[in-house]
Order: structure tokens, then sequence, then C-alpha cells
């Protein structure tokens, strides 16, 4: 059987397999913002220009009544292929992954709203230049690091509420990265 293309879908032994495809800011603005230094954003010199500014890259969201805070999340790599089980939401805020270990991770996630089933999945393969901003209430799978334990800057909110939900998917979907 041919490998499936990035983003495909296959069906292997029954259960559906989904390929990862390429993190872009067009592909990934329906959930939030691509934080990466590239020339298709605002970047401007500063400090005498010794330093370049790419310029407000993501929509930090706190909510009302909420802080913004920064953590860092050292994750450990998860096997592949990986089943996605389960998905989760900030319903009160944003939450923004930066990788800081130098390796590429898996971004998950299907639009804000009613409760995904398998079939709304996105799979993303983030490069280690690439952060992600889930904007508030975006369905995303917890964090996916790949290849070894990764420490990933994480800005998120602080404060009052309720501000994760879970969600059992209808079935489960493997996901692998792209060959
Ligand atoms: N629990 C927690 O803060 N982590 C998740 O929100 C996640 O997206 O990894
Ligand atoms: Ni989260």
């Amino acid at each position: 059987m041919n490998a499936p293309a990035p983003g495909a879908a296959a069906v292997l032994s029954g259960t559906r397999t989904i390929v990862a495809e390429a993190l872009t800011p067009e592909a990934f603005a329906p959930f939030g913002d691509v934080i990466e230094a590239s020339d298709a954003v605002r970047h401007f010199p500063i400090n005498g220009g010794n330093t370049e500014r790419y310029h407000d890259l993501a929509d930090v969201d706190a909510g009302p009544g909420g802080r913004v805070i920064i953590s860092i999340f050292r994750g450990q790599p998860r096997a592949m292929p990986f089943p996605i089980e389960m998905m989760e939401r900030h319903p009160l805020g944003s939450q923004a992954f930066v990788p800081m270990s130098g390796r590429p991770y898996l971004v998950v996630v299907a639009p804000a709203g009613d409760a995904p089933s398998g079939g709304d999945l996105r799979v993303f393969l983030a490069r280690a230049d690439q952060g992600v901003n889930y904007a508030r209430g975006v369905w995303h799978h917890p964090l996916l690091a790949l290849d070894g334990v990764s420490d990933f800057l994480v800005v998120d909110r602080a404060g009052d509420g309720h501000n994760c939900d879970e969600v059992e998917l209808d079935h489960t979907v493997l996901i692998a990265p792209p060959r």
C-alpha cells in the first residue's frame, strides 16, 4: 500500500490513521496562530538594527478576570503511531506552546464548538522553530512531544473558573508523522 499523503486519512487494520500535514499559518488559521519568524509576518529592525522584531504574532486571550502567565512544560516523547482518544479545550482563554528544545512536535486540533468526533481532527507536524497559539475554546490534544524530552514555553491563563474541558472521542484515531 502506498504511504498516504500528508494530511490524508488511511484506514489501516480497521483503525483510521491520519498522517500529519505541515503546519502553516493559513492551514492553522481556523484554530489560532502560528508563532514563527517568517517573512510572511510583520517584522522590522530595532535596537539600532542589531535585532529584528517579528511583531504581534499571536492573540493572547486571558478573558475576563484572567491573568496571562508564562510556564514551561517538559514533555516526555510520545511513541508513534499515537492513539488519539480524547481532546480538551480551554473555554476561558488561549494557550500557546513555543518549543525550546530544538525538536518537532505534533499538534492535533478540532474547531471550537461542539465536542469533536474523530473525523473532525486536523493533525499538524510543527517544526522546532514554530510555536502555536490555540484560540480560546479550540479543541486540542495535550502536548505531543516527539523524539526526546522537550521543553515548551507556555503562555496561557490563570484565574477563577473552570478552564479545561475534556471529551472522549467516539473512536480512536492513530496519528503518524509524515515519512
Ligand atoms: N493541563 C495542561 O495545562 N496541559 C494542556 O492544557 C495541554 O494543552 O497540554
Ligand atoms: Ni491545553
